[in-house]
């Protein structure tokens, strides 16, 4: 569970420098409602995968979130193992009173810091936020980082976000516009 300190005041006009400080830390059962709300705009505008409320609930031990003063959720994300030196990250989303201010920084940064205690080495994404993940390392990529073999393993997989990193016909109106990017832990 890691406190992250009030963020920096805001650099150029954006929300007021009294923003509360926000608490990151391991998704609860109880979360999954904020969640869901958090991230269901993004997933109607096709920015998120969306997901049916029982996938947020089977997937709640991947996520953290970023909790204000006062209790509020007002970000998630999650990291999804897919194979023995490689996770996602997925489903990172910071509401919309609450963005520019480091909370997905903080988001991303404790599930990197996850991905490394898990003893990963890559982390891969799939996003239209392409400088954000490139300011924490991230490097845009063509095709799916992983042999013949681990790929024909992955395609055992029901998990619509494996279907995206293979790109799969069946996904690709999903990923549309999106860019394919990999960051090498250190
Ligand atoms: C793998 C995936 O999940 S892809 C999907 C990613 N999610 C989405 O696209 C959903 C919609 N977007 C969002 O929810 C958010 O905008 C996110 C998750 C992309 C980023 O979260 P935010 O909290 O807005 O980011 P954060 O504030 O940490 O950083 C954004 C920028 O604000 C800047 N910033 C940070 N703190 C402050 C501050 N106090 N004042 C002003 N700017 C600030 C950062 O430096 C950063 O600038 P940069 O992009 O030039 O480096």
């Amino acid at each position: 569970m890691t406190t992250v300190p009030a963020p920096e005041p805001p650099r150029e006009a954006g929300p007021s420098a009294t923003t509360p400080a926000v608490r990151i830390r391991r998704a609860l059962p109880r979360d999954v409602g904020a969640v869901r709300d958090l991230v269901e705009p993004y997933a109607q505008r096709r920015i998120l995968l969306a997901k049916e409320l029982v996938g947020y609930y089977e997937a709640v031990q991947e996520f953290v979130v970023a909790e204000d003063d006062t209790a509020r959720v007002v970000g998630c994300g999650a990291l999804h193992v897919m194979w023995s030196d490689l996770a996602e990250v997925r489903t990172l989303a910071v509401h919309p009173d609450a963005r520019g201010l480091g909370v997905g920084h903080a988001l991303l940064e404790a599930l990197l810091q996850h991905a490394r205690d898990l003893g990963l080495r890559r982390v891969f994404c799939l996003t239209f936020e392409v400088d954000f993940f490139a300011a924490h390392g991230f490097v845009p990529i063509e095709g799916t980082p992983v042999d013949a073999e681990v790929y024909a393993q992955l395609l055992r997989s029901h998990d619509d976000g494996v279907a995206e990193f293979l790109d799969l016909a069946r996904v690709k109106p999903n990923t549309l516009g999106n860019t394919r990017m990999l960051l090498h832990l250190t």
